[in-house]
């Protein structure tokens, strides 16, 4: 293969309690990307469209991970990229997590399917740390396995596939402020509380039992999130309000997608989850901020060739 064209989906991470253990890919929303070979056994990107991001190959987290990959495989060509972006970068949805996975997806293609999704993960975590600083994996791992995963370690990395029911649908609400992984991470005190730690990590038992069993009230229950979220909703307008709205619409639960500001919630069907919306919408509406609503099922696949 020469050249291959693929889709690469945003991500919620975290889910709640799972923070940087947990994230699920979203359907419709994400990247596209253009991969071509080249001769020069480098990495150009000679197209960015829809943001505003660096076209220096070690730069731009596609580029980082492509030119990791090219070493790693002594690859006999180079890759030049096109980006695509159908979201914006610092939007707690995985904008570099989507071209990082992407990038990884597609040379992999390249080099004939050479790596495991556990390898191109990693390969995809080198991204991120051009991003925001740190090798996280959930949201890079969803957007390559597609579905809910838990990163259950980080070295060495296990990732774990999570079923979970069909009806499950998120509704997505994102401002358009940037707030920068990197700095987000940042407010998260590095030591939590035994207790919190206890309340945390029953949620997330809970929230795994509940995805496998089609348990609801489980799932409810479980989406509740002691640590990253009352660290972080200081940085998002309105959030309680949101929340609290799409609580009363009938959500199952809603946080902070990713490192915001974007907020999520999951419905137990695609009726409740436009109420949700509906209700976010509502909040938002005279308040002066530009937003954007998306509704979506949670998507079975990750990172696929169109
Ligand atoms: N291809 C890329 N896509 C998105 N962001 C990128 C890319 N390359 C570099 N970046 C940088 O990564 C940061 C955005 O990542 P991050 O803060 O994690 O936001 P998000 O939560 O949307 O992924 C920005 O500083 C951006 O300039
Ligand atoms: N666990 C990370 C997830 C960051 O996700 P992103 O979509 O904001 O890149 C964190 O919460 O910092």
């Amino acid at each position: 293969m020469d050249k291959v064209k693929i889709f690469a989906p945003a991500t919620v991470a975290n889910v709640s309690c799972g923070y940087d253990a947990m994230g699920f890919a979203l359907q419709g929303l994400g990247d596209e990307m253009f991969f071509s070979k080249t001769n020069s056994k480098t990495v150009t990107i000679s197209k960015i469209e829809g943001a505003k991001l660096p076209f220096e190959a070690n730069k731009n987290v596609a580029g980082v991970v492509a030119l990791n990959m090219l070493k790693d495989s002594d690859a006999d060509f180079g890759v030049d990229i096109q980006i695509f972006k159908n979201f914006k970068p610092g939007s707690g949805l995985g904008s570099s997590a989507a071209s990082a996975a992407g990038t990884a997806f597609a040379v992999n293609q390249l080099l004939n399917n050479k790596y495991s999704n556990l390898e191109l993960t990693k390969f995809a975590m080198q991204g991120e740390v051009t991003a925001c600083g740190s090798a996280i994996a959930d949201n890079v791992a969803a957007a390559i396995y597609g579905g809910f995963i838990l990163v259950r370690n980080y070295d060495p990395l296990d990732i774990i596939q999570i079923p979970s029911p069909s009806e499950l649908t998120a509704t997505i609400i994102h401002p358009q402020i940037e707030i920068k992984t990197e700095d987000a991470r940042k407010v998260i005190k590095s030591e939590i509380p035994i207790k919190t730690a206890i309340a945390q990590w029953a949620n997330v038992g809970g929230l795994i039992s509940g995805l496998h069993t089609n348990d609801f009230d489980l799932i409810s229950r479980s989406l509740v999130d002691h640590v990253a979220e009352p660290q972080r909703k200081h940085l998002i307008p309105h959030f309680d309000t949101i929340k609290n709205a799409a609580l009363k619409s009938g959500a199952l639960g809603a946080s902070i997608s990713g490192s915001g500001p974007s907020i999520f919630a999951l419905s137990k069907s695609t009726e409740i989850a436009n109420n949700v919306a509906e209700a976010m919408d509502m909040v938002y509406k005279n308040s002066g901020i530009d937003y954007n609503i998306y509704v979506s099922k949670i998507s079975k696949l990750g990172t696929k060739i169109i």
